[in-house]
């Protein structure tokens, strides 16, 4: 069908850049044609500047390719999907979208600004129509479009289909796996037999984000989402999966099967897009799931699933957070541009 769109990683020597490369590699309609990283690693090949953590081979296309600084003179693509610090992000990806690249990011530096879409595909699409007014507003070429906060993205489409019952508030505590924080995030010796009651800055995104991705887009804006979120964020010593145990107050009161209902029937059409999984929520019913090392790799790590559906209304729901939560998200938004005729 289409053409192959060129695609560069920014930031593609670390933990989420090597997912975006597994998700890229053998896509039918992006090719990857650029790694950029920092200067440390620019003019190095890929193969001897990043340090592999992946559990699949590094692929062969990109072993050989010489990193370049993430610099827009110098990058060679359509797109740009970023995994870089959020700190650096803010710069250069305006300077991207200045020079006419589409920035698919993942870092969270552009998220809550009014006018940046803020997409989960199977939640809110019709944001897509900020771009519009981004461009209107920047005098941009290019665009930025982001994806969420793993933790958030891991609980929002479990909220979405709640809003029928009229969602009120959300109550949610997360177990969050070490690969979150990056290779050099958390030292073994902190997280080994321990838990840590704190992710900086992590619950303020899980108590924000939602809002907007929740919200209303009127043509011009977003319109926040009324609903109450409270958050209490946790690492956990998991390598991937993050885990939340969730309290959904709804007015309708819904019984614990009608919200079973919801989860089973809520299938956005979002026309068959390459990285979208088959079920974009999976209920299981078994007393003791989800579970990360069972549960992550569902729907090539883009399923959500969701168990321990009880009276109050109580659940648990997990996700793959360098996947669904990261890369995986990035691609799944690109794809939809690509559909929807902006890339
Ligand atoms: N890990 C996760 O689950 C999630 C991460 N994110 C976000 O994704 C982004 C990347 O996270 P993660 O992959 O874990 O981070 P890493 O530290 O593993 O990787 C950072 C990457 O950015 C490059 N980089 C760092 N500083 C600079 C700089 N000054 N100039 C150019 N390139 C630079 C690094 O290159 P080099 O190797 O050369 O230093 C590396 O490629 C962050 O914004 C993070 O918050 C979002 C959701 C989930
Ligand atoms: N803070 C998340 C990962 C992350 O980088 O989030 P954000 O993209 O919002 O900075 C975690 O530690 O699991």
């Amino acid at each position: 069908m289409p053409e192959t769109i060129r695609a560069g990683i920014l930031g593609a020597t670390g933990a989420v850049g090597q997912r975006f490369i597994q998700a890229l590699e053998n896509h039918p309609w992006f090719e990857i044609t650029c790694l950029a990283a920092s200067e440390k690693s620019a003019g190095k090949k890929y193969g001897k500047a990043a340090n592999w953590r992946l559990e699949s081979k590094m692929p062969d296309s990109v072993t050989g390719m010489e990193i370049v600084p993430v610099d827009p003179k110098k990058v060679d693509a359509d797109v740009v999907f970023s995994a870089l610090p959020s700190s650096f992000a803010k710069t250069v990806e305006a300077e991207f979208a200045k020079e006419g690249f589409v920035v698919a990011s993942n870092a969270s530096a552009f998220r809550m600004e009014k006018d940046v879409p803020l997409v989960v595909p199977e939640v809110n699409a019709d944001h897509l129509g900020l771009i519009d007014v981004q461009q209107d507003k920047r005098g941009w070429d290019g665009y930025i479009v982001t994806n969420p906060n793993c933790s958030t993205i891991i609980m929002v489409p479990t909220l979405k289909p709640l809003m029928a019952f009229g969602l009120e508030s959300v109550q949610v505590a997360t177990m969050q796996a070490v690969s979150g924080a990056g290779y050099d995030g958390v030292a073994s010796m902190a997280i080994m037999d321990n838990i840590i009651p704190y992710i900086g800055s992590e619950e303020e995104k899980m108590e924000s984000e939602p809002l907007k991705l929740l919200g209303e887009f009127d043509g011009s804006e977003v319109v926040p989402a009324d609903i109450k979120i409270s958050a209490s964020c946790n690492r956990v010593p998991v390598m991937d999966g993050h885990t939340e145990a969730i309290w959904a107050k709804m007015t309708d009161n819904p019984t614990p099967e009608q919200v079973r209902q919801a989860f089973l029937n809520f299938k956005p059409d979002l026309g068959d897009l390459p990285t979208e999984p088959e079920q974009v929520l999976i209920v299981r019913d078994e007393p003791d799931r989800p579970q990360p090392r069972l549960d992550r790799s569902m729907g090539k790590g883009m399923s959500i699933t969701v168990g321990r559906i009880r009276e109050g209304i109580r659940y648990m729901a997990m996700g793959h957070n360098t996947i669904r939560g990261a890369a995986g998200a990035s691609v799944l938004n690109a794809e939809l541009l690509h559909k929807m005729g902006k890339l």
